[in-house]
C-alpha cells in the first residue's frame, strides 16, 4: 500500500471512530484528505488517476452514512477537469482548497447572521457540539451581548462536554444539563440553537439524537428554534425522493458489556429527524431562511440537475 493511501485510510478511520466529528469538520477533513491523496498518486495515465481518486473518494464516503456534508464535499472536489493527468490533479486540488475556504467563510457569515437574533440578556440552549451553532453564540458574545448558555450532555458520546469546554474557554456563562432536563429548563430559554447534519428538501432537520425532542419542547413552550447550517448540509438526494440514512452506532457506546445480557438489545441511532414545522429559521451563509425554502437552496446552490 502506498504512503498516500495509508494517510487517506487514517483520515477515514478518524472520521469513522469520531476522532474527527461534526458535519463541517468531517467535510473539510475529507476534502483535504482527497486532495493530499490525489497529489501523491503515481499514475501512468489520466484514466489510472481517475480510478485511484474514485477509490479514495469511496473509502471516505463509506465512513459516516448520515452526514451529507461529506458527500457534498467529495462531489465538489470530484468535479475536477483536465485534459491530462497534471491538469486534472491541480484542478482537483483547487476544488478541495476552495471548498475548505468557502466552508470556513460560511461559518463566519452564519455567525454574523445568527447573532443578530440574540439580544442582551438572552438564554440559549444548544445540543451536541456544533461548530456552526457555537459560531453564532460566540459572535453574539464577542459583540458584547450578555448571554447565558445551557448545554446538554448529548449522550451517549457526551459531545456536550466539548461544547462546555469551548464556551468556558471563551468566558461564556454556561450551565450543563442532562439531556432529559430540557423540558425542565425550556421556559428559561429564549433560543434553541443547534447545528445540522442534513437539511432535507422539505426543510426537515437531521441532527444529533435528542434534537427532535428538544424541538418539541421548544415548540410547546413557544421558544424560538434556530438551525445553523451551511448550504452544503442540504441534501440533493432528498429532492430525488431518497430518505436520509440514520447511522446506528455500536451498542457498547450506550452500555459497555451489553453482550453479557442475554435478553437485552441496545438501540443506538446517532441522529433523529426534526420536522420543518418546529423550525423557526435556518441560518445559512446566504441568509436566514425559512425551512420551506430548502428545495430552492438545493436546486440553486448545489447545482443539482434533475
Ligand atoms: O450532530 C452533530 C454532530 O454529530 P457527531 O458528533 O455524531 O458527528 C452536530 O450537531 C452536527 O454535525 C453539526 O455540527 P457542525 O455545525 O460542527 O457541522
Amino acid at each position: 500500500m502506498t504512503r498516500s493511501m495509508e494517510e487517506l485510510l487514517e483520515t477515514a478511520e478518524k472520521i469513522r471512530t469520531m476522532e474527527i466529528r461534526g458535519a463541517a469538520l468531517i467535510a473539510r477533513a475529507a476534502a483535504s484528505a482527497l486532495k493530499e491523496f490525489a497529489l501523491s498518486i503515481e499514475a501512468a495515465s489520466l484514466e489510472e488517476f481517475n480510478g485511484e481518486v474514485r477509490r479514495g473518494a469511496e473509502i471516505l464516503l463509506d465512513t459516516r452514512p448520515t452526514a451529507v456534508s461529506l458527500s457534498n464535499a467529495i462531489r465538489t472536489v470530484m468535479r475536477y477537469r483536465g485534459d491530462d493527468l497534471e491538469a486534472a490533479r491541480s484542478s482537483l486540488a483547487k476544488n478541495a482548497d476552495s471548498f475548505v475556504e468557502r466552508s470556513l467563510m460560511a461559518v463566519e457569515r452564519i455567525g454574523e447572521i445568527g447573532s443578530r437574533r440574540i439580544l442582551d440578556g438572552d438564554v440559549i440552549l444548544t445540543h451536541c457540539n456544533s461548530s456552526v451553532a457555537l459560531a453564532i453564540i460566540k459572535t453574539a458574545f464577542d459583540a458584547g451581548k450578555d448571554i447565558r448558555v445551557i448545554a446538554t450532555e448529548s449522550r451517549p458520546r457526551y459531545q456536550g462536554h466539548l461544547t462546555i469546554k469551548a464556551l468556558d474557554g471563551w468566558g461564556i456563562d454556561t450551565e450543563l444539563v442532562v439531556d432529559s432536563a430540557v423540558r425542565s429548563v425550556i421556559n428559561e430559554v429564549d433560543h434553541v440553537i443547534v447545528g445540522a447534519d442534513v437539511i432535507t428538501a422539505n426543510g426537515s432537520l437531521v441532527n444529533k439524537i435528542g434534537t427532535a425532542a428538544i424541538a418539541l419542547a421548544a415548540h410547546e413552550a413557544r421558544t424560538s428554534f434556530v438551525v445553523a447550517a451551511e448550504t452544503y448540509k442540504f441534501s440533493p438526494e432528498t429532492i430525488m425522493g431518497e430518505l436520509v440514512p440514520i447511522e446506528e452506532r455500536s451498542p457498547e457506546e450506550v452500555y459497555p458489556g451489553i453482550s453479557k445480557l442475554a435478553h437485552v438489545r441496545v438501540r443506538n441511532p446517532a441522529f433523529d429527524v426534526t420536522p420543518h414545522r418546529y423550525i423557526d429559521v435556518i441560518c445559512t451563509e446566504i441568509g436566514a431562511i425559512p425551512p420551506e425554502m430548502s428545495y430552492l437552496v438545493i436546486k440553486e446552490m448545489l447545482g443539482w440537475e434533475l
